[in-house]
């Protein structure tokens, strides 16, 4: 088995007139075809672990590993390139262009990476169709669904192939019908392309389509459930680990599966 992410000991400790210490010895393993989300409530410190997984922030102690190599020790050159080739991201609010066509948002990183127009199209045609959005590729950003546009960033994401796609509340701002058709589509690039990926939700709907959740909770990892065959089930579970962690119930997903 192939580590893609391993995460170990890291803390994060933000300085100021008070420091907060956001993060504590975490510890985390995510293997190469793995689908993992990441669960805890309102300030438990998910963001802090996706930005330094994702290398916008940097760790006060600890290591971070993507497909073995620490991308804290690059130079900020190289980091931009490491970024580029290695990781994709997804947002809660899909960060596209506007003023682009579909297809020319989703190609590009692959211009920025300077491909032929040939191996470009070829990419787009078959990761338009794995998303489902063959027949929106000439429309604008503003002329399509809040679904649409996050099936595009997701897209626009993968196309570069990278060994680790990062999700962020990638349902946040979707209702729940767009909300289950991302992540239906997230479930089948992982089951049928084997893309390795990291979501971190608040929403129990979206989390139920991981192979594992683990949960956070005051900066320290406080346990992991793992996904048997029924996703109704699992939903539950991580419902039950949600209340059983606290928070705030509005950060509970109430509804449907
Ligand atoms: N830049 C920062 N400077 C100082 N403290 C910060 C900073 N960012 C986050 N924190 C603190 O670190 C802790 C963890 O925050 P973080 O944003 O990682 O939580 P979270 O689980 O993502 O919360 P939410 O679910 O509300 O987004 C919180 O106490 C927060 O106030």
């Amino acid at each position: 088995m192939t580590d893609i992410l391993k995460v170990t000991g890291l803390s994060k400790v933000y300085p100021g007139k008070v420091a907060t210490r956001a993060l504590t010895d975490i510890d985390l393993t995510i293997q190469k075809g793995e689908f993992v989300g990441v669960m805890g409530p309102s300030g438990s410190g998910k963001t802090t672990l996706l930005n330094m997984v994702s290398t916008i922030d940097t760790p006060s102690s600890g290591t971070v590993l993507i497909n073995g190599s620490n991308p804290h020790a690059l130079k900020k050159k190289e980091l931009a390139l490491f970024r580029r080739r290695e990781l994709g991201f997804v947002f809660q609010d899909f960060n596209l262009l506007d003023t682009l066509t579909v297809a020319e948002n989703i190609v590009l990183p692959l211009t920025l990476d300077k491909q032929n127009l040939r191996t470009m199209e070829s990419k787009l045609e078959k990761i338009a169709d794995r998303l489902g959005i063959t027949e929106i590729l000439n429309k604008r950003v503003y002329e399509i669904s809040g679904g649409q546009r996050q099936r595009a960033a997701i897209a626009r994401a993968i196309i570069p192939e990278p060994s680790l796609l990062l999700a962020d509340e990638p349902t946040g701002a979707l209702d729940s019908n767009s909300s289950r058709t991302v992540m239906q589509t997230m479930e089948k690039l992982n089951e049928t392309d084997g893309v390795t990926m990291m979501l971190v939700t608040h929403d129990a709907q979206a989390a139920s389509y991981c192979h594992r959740v683990v949960f956070i909770k005051d900066g320290k990892l406080s346990g992991e459930i793992r996904r048997g065959d029924s996703r109704q089930a699992f939903f539950q579970k991580v419902i039950d680990m949600l209340s059983y962690l606290g928070g705030h119930t509005h950060e509970l997903s109430t509804v449907r599966v």
